[in-house]
């Protein structure tokens, strides 16, 4: 049994599922201290909370940067992020520190993907929209022109970025009957034989597109990749839809689309700045379904992202192999 001058200190940034709390607490090596809340961490809270830390985990709401690094310390071996997503950590600055970096890909794919496939059928088929009309009494009749959509049934689909979400999503589409499946990003994948998905450039891919689903990670090639030059190659029937983060799309050039008629609708998962404020000209529009970052929130992905991210931080403290170690 170690003392308790030989744990290793660590500093968790938000409440997480008990799962992970569980591994730390029970691994004998660590002395865990918590922001014991389900709210951010506010800024001078965190950078006092992670000093001395010999590891961190964080979520995609932290910003882990040089200040942060510099405000741990030496001691810092390892920041564990229970995301797949790590574009909210300063990956030079970790690197050059040689700080190790643990995240969750994989364990949140299908959920991911699942929440995509209900945002997208939600946002075409006009759901939040038939739900509140029979709430406020709009509901007079079945009317044959009535709460019309769109559907998958003998569609294009076109997924911008078929990485290990897009490819699920694309599995899960093509059931529903999608005829061309088209994708795009930096290279061609040997994987899309899998749902016949054809590489394509982005122009085509967003000119010939019924459904344009971005799942493409944030990076500075994807910052504000969606905009207006995009959206006017769409076509009016578009409905375009984002579960990956929201700086990938320009909202004002979404904004305008959708105000304009330019697309029929989009859905999104993901925004700028999250939460959005209530009072945002998008959550104004009838045609664009917003929801609050939930993609992998399944009760059994969120509890196993926690152990595997819980996991990661004990082999960057120990200093062996993680389950899911992010290349820097
Ligand atoms: O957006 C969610 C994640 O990156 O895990």
């Amino acid at each position: 049994m170690q003392g308790t001058q030989q744990l290793l200190k660590v500093f968790v940034t938000r409440r997480i599922p008990q799962e992970g709390m569980r591994v730390l607490n029970q691994s004998g090596l660590c002395k865990v201290s918590l922001w014991d809340s389900d709210e951010p961490i506010p800024r001078t809270d965190l950078l006092q909370g992670v000093s001395g830390a010999h590891g961190i985990l964080c979520l995609l709401s932290d910003r882990i940067d040089a200040e942060v690094i510099n405000a741990a310390g030496p001691n810092l071996k390892v920041i564990s992020t229970l995301s797949v997503g790590f574009d909210h950590l300063a990956v030079g600055e970790i690197k050059k520190r040689g700080v190790r970096v643990g995240y969750t890909p994989d364990v949140l794919t299908d959920a991911t993907a699942e929440l995509t496939v209900a945002l997208l059928l939600a946002t075409a088929r006009r759901i939040p929209e038939g739900v509140e009309e029979v709430k406020n009494g709009g509901w007079s009749s079945w009317k044959p022109l009535w709460l019309c959509g769109y559907g998958l049934s003998g569609s294009t689909v076109g997924v911008i970025g078929l990485g290990r979400i897009g490819l699920a999503i694309a599995r899960r589409l093509k059931p529903f009957g999608v005829k061309r499946l088209l994708y795009s990003g930096r290279t061609s994948k040997p994987q899309a034989a899998e749902v016949d998905g054809e590489f394509a450039s982005l122009d085509r891919l967003v000119s010939e597109s019924d459904f344009v689903v971005v799942s493409c990670s944030l990076t500075p090639e994807t910052q504000g990749l969606c905009d207006k030059a995009l959206f006017s190659k769409m076509k009016k029937t578009a409905v375009f839809v984002n579960t990956s983060r929201g700086a990938v799309v320009n909202q004002e050039d979404l904004h305008e689309a959708l105000s304009s008629g330019r697309i029929a609708a989009a859905g999104l998962d993901v925004t700028t700045p999250e939460p959005l404020p209530t009072d945002h000209p998008l959550l104004k529009l009838k045609n664009c379904v917003i929801l609050p970052h939930i993609g992998s929130a399944t009760y059994s992905t969120r509890g196993i992202m926690a152990e595997l991210c819980a996991n990661n931080l004990l082999a960057g403290l120990t200093g062996s192999a993680m389950p899911s170690e992010l290349a820097l």
